[in-house]
């Protein structure tokens, strides 16, 4: 459960005073995500989300990401709006936090990826790449390759308590991605934009077989558009076993390309990106499983399921291998 932050009522009440959105008939800690504390509010005037902004969000780039959740939404992508108070504020701090209020999205998020996911998925991928070329400001990746050996680091003999061996296995990793990404070494760079750089399926809703919003924008960036879909392969297309359904990746492709096709130098770096993108989730993930209190109200996520499908993107040597 991602509570990392107690809200007391009457903290929440006194809050909710300065927004013209009803009064409040109940409030509840949501037991999903691993970032942020979220809390989902009912008021006289409907539902919506409160968030409290933790360890990775720096808070100075709030207005970024809110104001890229507004430029989508103006562009047709659904996703939460912040809700502004009476003075016309929506970044607020609440028990000591930077806090904000945001619409409530209707749908679930697919607990069983199947085939039908994979193509919509795909499609609005490649819309909120081309809604986010008209959003000018630039945000660096803070998790992009250079912080990746300094994580690694911070984890040191850590690693090797999770699985033996895993220290020296992601530091030859990291010694073939990083000075090979794109733009660097021998490797052409690649088209960029803003990315949503987290787009796992607990970020995407679906309503009536029909995808109906993404959430989450806290690591959106400005990177690789292909490293976004990258990060999908890695998210969306292996089993509980760690076996790879080249299936649900072609469907995710051939949607995506239905809305904006791919540069040739983008497909012949997939093994590339999705190399990167496994390295940068499951170095999140073990910092968090070695640095996450047993007590705390939150369940860590497993790196090792990083670890399979990092060895399988090693191995993966052309772009065929991803349904190219
Ligand atoms: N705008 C929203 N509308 C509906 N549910 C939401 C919304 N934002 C978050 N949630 C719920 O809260 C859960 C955790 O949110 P998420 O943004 O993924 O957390 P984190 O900030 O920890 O990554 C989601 O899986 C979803 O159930
Ligand atoms: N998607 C990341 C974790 C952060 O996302 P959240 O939406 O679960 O808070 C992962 O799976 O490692």
């Amino acid at each position: 459960m991602a509570v990392y932050t107690d809200v007391s009522d009457d903290a929440l009440r006194a809050f909710l005073d300065d927004f013209a959105i009803g009064s409040l008939v109940a409030f509840r800690g949501i037991a999903e995500g691993v970032e942020n504390s979220n809390f989902q509010l009912r008021t006289t005037q409907g539902d919506y989300i409160l968030t409290l902004y933790e360890k990775r969000v720096n808070a100075q780039d709030l207005p970024w990401f809110l104001g890229l959740m507004q430029h989508l939404a103006r562009e047709g992508v659904t996703c939460p709006q912040p809700v502004a108070d009476r003075q016309g504020q929506s970044l607020k701090i609440l028990a000591g936090r930077p806090a904000a209020v945001t619409t409530f999205l209707p749908g679930v998020w697919p607990r069983v990826i199947r085939l039908e996911h994979c193509r919509p998925l795909g499609q609005a991928l490649a819309q909120l790449h081309v809604a986010g070329r008209s959003y000018v400001q630039e945000r660096a990746n803070g998790l992009g390759p250079d912080a990746w050996p300094p994580l690694l680091q911070s984890c040191g003999a850590g690693a090797d308590t999770v699985q033996p061996g895993l220290l020296a296995e992601l530091q030859a990793a990291l010694a073939e991605i990083v000075p090979n990404w794109p733009g660097r070494g021998q490797t052409p760079s690649l088209p960029r934009g803003q990315i949503h750089a987290d787009l796992f399926p607990d970020n995407v809703f679906f309503l009536d077989q029909k995808l109906s919003g993404l959430i989450d924008f806290y690591f959106a960036c400005t990177d690789f558009l292909a490293y976004d879909i990258a990060i999908c392969l890695n998210a969306w297309c292996f089993a509980i076993d760690g076996s790879f359904n080249i299936t649900f990746a072609r469907q995710i492709l051939q949607g995506y390309e239905s809305i904006r096709p791919l540069e040739d130098a983008e497909r012949a770096c997939m093994p590339l990106l999705a190399r990167g993108a496994a390295m940068r989730f499951l170095l999140t993930r073990l910092y968090d499983w070695i640095n996450t209190p047993a007590d705390a109200l939150v369940t860590p996520k497993d790196p090792l399921d990083y670890l399979k499908r990092l060895r399988f993107h090693m191995a993966t040597k052309s772009s065929s291998g991803y349904g190219f």
